[in-house]
């Protein structure tokens, strides 16, 4: 039951003061507390076990506490105990208390008596005392495997119970309902026909008792018991199975039996399903490390793992690990990042109108000179403006591709460090150290490559010169009066904002537009390639080496405490590893403990 898994019991449910605990006092021979306002104020479960000794051994359990107790005693400390759980006023609670009763003659049993039900809250009880009790109950009532033992108070009409109605919304058939009908000298009247007219469906049947009264001792109250059922004209009238404490002993015992024997295979069901998550969970629980030589060995196994998966994700292409996460396939995502990056850097153009800018460059940079002479620095100014226009998206694209690097590496640190969260934190804080001294050195490197092409212009393709003369194919058609001309490579453009300009400025433009047409197809190429490379470069560089040294010098760092700190558990981690321990070490004896009992049940039926 610690472990959540349900087992057969008796539950004693009825009406405040229908005499609940005078039925289990008539069923232990013992005292327990009576009275008339609400005396059971948390589940009581009682353990009655026939023993061959004269003495009688009684114990409570409850809480953390284990109190040894006797029968004069006993009430006063049931008192005690509830106090200690619920409180001291009229409150009631749902946690319960264990009363272990050792004693010579009585019936084996394991029944749980709940507080009463009430309608209407006493002094000193919350407004919601009737729903606190319902729920309890409810609890206790609600699964199969529960009997409940309903008492009834014969001076009542039993319809109008409260503990029948209860029991009702659970067990509609009554098959698992026995009812206990106390307090027959009180009111004998009808009894026997009420009993027998069962209008409430009670379908384990009826046992009509007379408790112990006020000071009498239990032999007493069984002597009067037997004289009442055998002498009283109205009473003797029940039938002798139905009447008398030992009658419901024995009923008790053998409902106790059947539910038992027919739970059991079920019950070894739960406890091996039980047993097997909490195996596989104490399995995959994070690793104890004993010592240094261990944590040493361990934390270079994870490194070397980490280093491995990093080689096949960011270096070689080898997905298996990660065959269905997209994400972490590394080679293909990091070549869509460049793919877009050229593609960006491609579309990056000025918003002037057509040879605007070739224009104004131009008069910028004219001259004291010939008129047929292109001045170098009108293409330098132009060059300039091109790589001013496209400048971040190289710096960006690296932090991009270098942001995306990190994800995947946290990922596989992670994964790897599964087992030994102490080691993650570390391992973490290493890559990201790392990544981000290689980001900044990668984008340093980036700008330099961007800078180079601002230094000249300059390229041994001779793709240049081709493309440059097939676009100046076309400078002719600037002759013409139209607004709209054929440009070729540049499509045809709307010219009429040129109308103005004299022939010589635009051819001039023209031309200027041409070269550094073909010349920027050559740089965008050149930048994309060269990027391209100097990452793939710095991405074998980490994954082969750089990340390894990083994080053992992390790990290792001295200042730190170095790797003994990582012998440290984490405190929840610990506690969940002892309390695995416990489960499984119980549940393993419960498995022994129930496989005998099945044992002998089955010698039995043979
Ligand atoms: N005459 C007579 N009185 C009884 C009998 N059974 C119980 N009583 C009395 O009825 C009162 C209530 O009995 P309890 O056993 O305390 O009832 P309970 O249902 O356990 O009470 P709560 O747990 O407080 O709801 C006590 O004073 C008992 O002595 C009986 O068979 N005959």
């Amino acid at each position: 039951m610690q472990e959540g898994i349900q087992l057969p019991t008796i539950v004693v449910v009825g009406d405040q003061s229908s005499g609940k605990s005078s039925v289990l006092e008539s069923l232990a021979g013992i005292s327990l507390p009576r009275g008339d306002g609400i005396c059971t104020r948390v589940p009581l479960v009682i353990r009655l076990q026939n023993h061959a000794q004269s003495d009688s051994l009684l114990q409570l359990e409850y809480l953390t506490k284990v109190v040894s107790t006797d029968e004069s005693n006993v009430a006063i400390a049931i008192n005690l105990a509830t106090d200690e759980i619920a409180g001291n006023g009229k409150g009631i609670s749902h946690t319960p208390l264990t009363l272990v009763v050792k004693k010579n003659g009585v019936p084996d049993l394991t029944m749980i008596d709940l507080p009463g039900i009430t309608r209407v809250p006493v002094h000193g009880q919350p407004e919601d005392i009737y729903e606190q009790i319902s729920d309890i109950i409810m609890e206790f009532i609600k699964p199969e495997e529960s009997i409940i033992l309903n008492v009834l108070s014969a001076t009542v009409d039993f319809p109008t119970c409260e503990s029948i109605r209860m029991s009702q919304l659970v067990d509609k058939t009554g098959e698992r309902t026995l009812a206990v009908v106390t307090k027959s000298d009180k009111a004998p009247d009808g009894l026997h026909e009420k009993v027998m007219a069962d209008d409430v469906k009670i379908g384990l049947g009826y046992v009509c008792v007379r408790n112990r009264i006020g000071d009498e001792s239990y032999e007493e109250a069984r002597m009067k018991e037997t004289k009442l059922f055998q002498a009283h004209p109205l009473l003797k009238k029940i039938d002798k199975s139905m009447v008398g404490v030992p009658v419901l002993a024995k009923r008790l015992v053998q409902i106790q039996a059947n539910i038992i024997s027919k739970c059991l295979p079920d019950i070894v069901k739960k406890i091996n399903m039980k047993l097997n998550a909490n195996v596989s969970e104490l399995n995959n629980l994070p690793r104890k490390l004993s010592s240094v030589a261990e944590a040493i060995t361990t934390f270079m196994r994870i490194v070397g793992l980490s280093r491995e998966s990093l080689k096949k994700l960011l270096v070689r292409g080898e997905f298996e690990e990660y065959p269905d996460d997209k994400s972490m396939h590394c080679t293909a995502r990091v070549a869509e990042l460049l793919d877009k990056f050229s593609e960006d850097i491609k579309i990056s153009s000025d918003n002037n109108s057509f040879l605007m800018t070739e224009i104004e460059v131009l008069e910028e940079t004219k001259a004291i000179a010939l008129p047929n002479f292109l001045p170098r620095s009108a293409f330098q100014a132009l060059l300039h403006l091109k790589i001013k226009a496209m400048a971040e998206i190289p710096a960006n694209f690296i932090a991009k591709v270098w942001d995306y690097v990190e994800t995947v590496v946290i990922a596989v640190v992670v994964h790897h460090c599964e087992k030994y969260p102490q080691f993650q934190s570390h391992m973490t804080v290493a890559a990201r150290n790392l990544i981000s001294s290689v980001k900044e050195k990668s984008t340093e490197r980036v700008l330099e490559i961007v800078e180079m092409e601002k230094l000249a212009g300059y390229t041994c393709d001779p793709q240049y010169l081709a493309e440059w003369k097939k676009h100046l194919a076309y400078s002719g058609n600037l002759n013409q009066n139209n607004s709209v001309i054929n440009l070729g490579f540049f499509g045809n453009i709307n010219v009429s904002h040129l109308m103005n300009y004299p022939i010589g400025i635009k051819s001039e433009a023209f031309d200027l537009k041409c070269r550094i047409t073909a010349y920027w197809e050559v740089v965008i190429k050149r930048m994309v390639d060269c990027i391209a490379l100097q990452l793939l470069l710095s991405i074998q560089r980490f994954a082969n080496g750089e990340m390894e040294a990083e994080i053992v010098n992390e790990v290792m760092d001295m200042k730190e405490g170095g790797i003994e700190r990582l012998l440290i558990e984490m405190p929840s981690v610990a506690l969940k590893r002892e309390r695995l321990k416990k489960s499984i070490s119980l549940l393993k004896e419960s498995r022994a403990v129930v496989a005998k009992i099945m044992d002998k049940i089955a010698v039995s039926d043979d």
